[in-house]
């Protein structure tokens, strides 16, 4: 993976015969044809990637990018800074919703800083250009070499946890004011006004919406991203952590492995990987339906459906982590149900 244009040559499509054989077989299963909805939809996506050979025994992560951002000068956040720093600390100890959320799923989580505004944190995974991007209401957010360079070491991150047995990724992250930049990013890939897509995020008062929508508005204008180039967005009015995002989504789909999407940040790091690479989207699986106000128009953009509904507005992975359970559960139909040859019945296949 020397260079982007070699990341994204190696998202391959799904291998349609082998997803062929795999709804075959699940209609063979002890059930009635299509009983269990969704998730043969998901086991047949699941079977048609190249990195997954069978379904079983599936080592599920979440890589949380964590990183601080310049804009949060301009007060569009509530929470102090320090706190990326802090909850950084928390996920190390296992203290934070994602952390909890992922070992009832039995998934790892994995904290990556990305530009923490801080010194080196012992022990953790570091792709830190710097600590912390620049504000995007006075010029861009980083380089277009270093959002190039970002984007490569988190796809290679991937590329190694793969190696040492992930199957299954989840994209995170932790970053006071991120809800900003990732807002500015969805309205110029969608091509719509701050105001549709901006929302309170971690709990900026009502009244403080329009100035987080100045902020966003003035983002845009200062910066002119090229709403079609999506590392000009991400470079341009993203963050580390939405590069790094962007990354892991790109890099589970070169290894031929899902990545299982979050919340709101991660609909803005998805939609910029689909631009890069659009069939990195059949390697995407949405978890769950954000309560940020822009949510449903990233996911229209995405054109994905998610598969839980329970209003979470955290972030970090907590969605992700929840929905790694219906993976489970999909392999495990696909994997450990009975046969209805082996019951001694047939059923005719539902009407389609
Ligand atoms: C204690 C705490 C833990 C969090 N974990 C995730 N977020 C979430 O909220 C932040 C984005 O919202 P905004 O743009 O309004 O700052 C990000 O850190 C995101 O991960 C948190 C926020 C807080 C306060
Ligand atoms: O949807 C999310 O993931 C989200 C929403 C608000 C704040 N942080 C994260």
């Amino acid at each position: 993976m020397q260079t982007l244009t070699d990341l994204v040559a190696s998202i391959r499509p799904l291998d349609k015969q082998k997803m062929a054989q795999a709804a075959d077989y699940i209609e063979s299963l002890a059930k009635p044809a299509k009983s269990l909805g969704r998730l043969e939809v998901m086991a047949t996506q699941l079977a048609g990637m190249r990195g997954l050979s069978h379904l079983d025994n599936l080592q599920k992560e979440i890589i949380v990018m964590c990183a601080d951002h310049g804009v949060f000068d301009e007060g569009v956040a509530v929470t102090p800074k320090e706190v990326t720093y802090i909850q950084a600390l928390n996920m190390q100890k296992g203290l934070t919703g994602v952390c909890v959320l992922a070992k009832n799923s039995q998934t790892s989580v994995l904290p990556v800083d990305i530009g923490i505004d801080c010194e080196p944190i012992a022990d953790m995974v570091s792709l830190k250009l710097a600590r912390g991007c620049g504000n995007i209401a006075r010029g861009p957010a980083m380089s277009r070499q270093d959002a190039e360079q970002l984007l490569l070491a988190s796809a290679q991150l991937v590329k190694k946890r793969a190696e040492e047995g992930v199957s299954i990724f989840g994209v995170g992250e932790l970053g006071i004011a991120n809800t900003t930049p990732a807002s500015a990013m969805i309205s110029v890939f969608s091509d719509c006004d701050p105001h549709d897509v901006v929302g309170i995020g971690a709990n900026l008062p009502l009244e403080r919406l329009q100035h987080k929508e100045s902020i966003v508005r003035k983002a845009v204008h200062i910066n002119r991203p090229d709403g079609n180039d999506a590392v000009d967005v991400l470079a341009k009015v993203g963050g580390y952590d939405l590069v790094g995002m962007t990354g892991v989504i790109l890099g589970a789909g070169a290894c031929g492995l899902p990545v299982v999407l979050d919340g709101f940040l991660s609909y803005a790091a998805a939609i910029a990987a689909c631009q890069i690479a659009p069939e990195v989207k059949n390697y995407c699986i949405p978890s769950h339906f954000s309560a940020e106000k822009g949510a449903q128009r990233a996911l229209e953009h995405l054109n994905l459906k998610p598969y839980l509904y329970l209003d979470l507005r955290l972030g970090e992975g907590s969605g992700a982590a929840i929905a790694m359970s219906i993976l489970s559960a999909a392999c495990a139909m696909y994997c450990h149900m009975g046969l209805q040859a082996n019951s001694g019945f047939s059923l005719p296949g539902s009407p389609t």
